[in-house]
């Protein structure tokens, strides 16, 4: 199915605008974990498990893979969520962006290796080096916009032609890049005054807001501010507030309270 499908068919089914980010930092596992070959694979598929029935996407992060030599888990880790939890679309993160020879092989690598349904993408080189993702029908490009981070406004505020250039990303991709309707934005919750201003321009492209939580992004100007007409529109993602919630044998029940929690806090704004 469709990334873009199976992601608003969730959205109603499970009621629920929550990504859970799955983003694995050994050192931060509870103590069971220790001296564990496969900690990585056995931690995150814990969480996914414990939050699955709250969330309407997975995001694993791919450097928190990769960092420990985890490819492997992360491989099996999203055919664990495919085969477990069907019809939650995973997005993988992985902020690709390369000329197009080298952009082909980002696309295989999260649609064909990893089997994502969704990758994160950084449109900063153009066109042409997204082009691989956009051909993917069925698959989602999740492109940078306006970022979470402290630094995020350093080049995406920089003014070109008279407007902050993630205005200019925002468009771009809403009017020019969208012709298989499979792109969506990153904004993060950090900015609740730019989130307003691109969903403005942008309709009913999907948002992946990363930022509540752990950033300390508010949920009520997030959706208040982002959201589109019947109440969707977006992927609020969380990951360390989520997947340390508790450092004990608890982790697991620690998560889903934690991912339901926001998942209440969101829909009281819907
Ligand atoms: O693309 C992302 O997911 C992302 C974009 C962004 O603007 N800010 C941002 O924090 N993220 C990711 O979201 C995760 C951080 O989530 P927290 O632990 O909830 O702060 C990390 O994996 C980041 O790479």
């Amino acid at each position: 199915m469709a990334f873009t499908t199976a992601l608003k068919q969730r959205w109603q089914n499970a009621s629920s605008l929550v990504c859970v980010g799955l983003d694995p930092e050994p050192a931060k596992f509870p103590a069971r974990f220790a001296g564990d070959p496969d900690a990585i694979f056995a931690f995150c598929r814990d969480i996914a498990d414990a939050t699955a029935e709250y969330v309407c996407c997975f995001k694993p992060q791919i450097a928190h893979f990769a960092a420990h030599g985890a490819e492997d888990a992360l491989e099996r880790l999203i055919a664990h969520i495919h085969a477990k939890h069907p019809g939650i679309p995973v997005i993988l993160d992985a902020k690709r962006g390369d000329i197009g020879s080298t952009a082909q092989q980002y696309a295989a690598e999260a649609f064909d290796r990893y089997r994502a349904d969704a990758v994160t993408a950084n449109p900063y080189l153009g066109r042409d080096s997204v082009q691989p993702f956009l051909d993917r029908a069925d698959k989602g490009v999740v492109i940078l916009c306006r970022t979470s981070n402290p630094g995020a406004g350093d080049l995406q505020d920089l003014r070109v032609d008279g407007r902050p250039l993630y205005q200019h990303v925002a468009e771009k991709v809403a009017r020019e890049w969208n012709d298989n309707g499979n792109c969506a934005l990153v904004v993060g919750a950090t900015w609740p005054e730019q989130l307003r201003e691109v969903r403005a321009i942008v309709g009913d492209v999907p948002f992946l807001v990363p930022g509540v939580g752990a950033q300390g992004g508010d949920v009520e100007a997030v959706v208040t501010n982002a959201k589109t007409a019947d109440g969707t529109g977006l992927i609020v993602s969380s990951s360390r507030a989520i997947l340390y919630a508790s450092k004990g044998d608890d982790y697991a029940a620690a998560a889903a309270i934690a991912a339901k929690t926001l998942r209440d806090e969101i829909n009281r704004y819907r």
